[in-house]
């Protein structure tokens, strides 16, 4: 079973934007990634630019040899970017301008006539449209039925469970979401605090098609350097999977 590494290169930009230098820079960490093992590079374009710039999609979008997945807020603003900028792929999320990090998924059955004209705008620009959600049943019968062919389940509970138990259930949650996904045609990526030492259950699901890690892998970068960082968490994923 193939699995694929979609490195987030959010928090690269984090650390330059903390003193708004043009170092470390997330295009020549994204290169590097690919290098190392990247299938593709993910970059979260947020609302208030508190990391990843603009210039940053722009330049990028000329220069990566894998492919580009975008992430979004489901906004005019955004949609227009996506629509000039037309990256490969684009990944649908909730924002909320307070929270630290995406804090659960997109509810897509609560605004389907919304992502509906979303995922169809996207489309029409030949871009794959994945919308991130929670591993609910109900909002994958509403991706399906919004026209998305890709669908990211947020591991974020599983990563934050306080305990086993918990991780157990939130773990048995997403195999679910997973293998319902399938079986409605979707394919299913997943993402968000996945680590070293909680990523390979997640990768060895059957069904799973891409994970994107980004957090983990820039912190684990400060003690073994960056390549070994993603070729380390490729490594991983690859042995889960086989
Ligand atoms: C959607 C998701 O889970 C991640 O891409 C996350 O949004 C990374 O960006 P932040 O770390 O800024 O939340
Ligand atoms: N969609 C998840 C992602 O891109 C990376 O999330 P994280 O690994 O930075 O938590």
């Amino acid at each position: 079973m193939s699995i694929y590494l979609g490195v987030n290169i959010d928090h690269i930009a984090t650390l330059r934007q903390a003193r708004k230098t043009r170092y470390p820079s997330p295009v020549e960490a994204a290169l590097m990634a690919e290098t190392a093992g990247a299938d593709s590079i993910t970059l979260h374009l947020r609302e208030d630019r508190r990391h990843i710039q603009d210039a940053d999609v722009a330049i990028l979008r000329q220069v990566l040899k894998t492919k580009m997945n975008l992430e979004m807020a489901v906004t005019e603003e955004m949609l227009a970017i996506a629509c000039t900028t037309r990256p490969q792929d684009v990944c649908l999320v909730p924002e909320k301008r307070e929270e630290l990090t995406t804090e659960g998924g997109l509810d897509v059955a609560g605004q389907l006539p919304k992502m509906q004209a979303a995922c169809a705008r996207l489309a029409e620009a030949g871009i794959c449209v994945s919308l991130f959600i929670d591993a609910d049943f109900a909002q994958l019968d509403a991706a399906h039925v919004a026209g998305a062919p890709v669908v990211e389940i947020h591991t974020g509970h599983y990563a934050d469970a306080p305990s086993d138990a918990a991780r157990e259930i939130e773990f048995e949650r997403i195999r679910q979401a997973v293998a319902y996904g399938r079986s409605l045609g979707l394919t299913v990526n997943a993402g968000h605090g996945l680590t070293y030492h909680n990523v390979q259950p997640i990768a060895a699901l059957p069904g799973i098609h891409e994970l994107n890690i980004g957090h983990a892998i820039v912190a684990q970068a400060l003690f073994v350097g960056w390549k070994e960082a993603v070729a380390e968490m490729k490594r991983l994923m690859v042995e889960a999977a086989r």
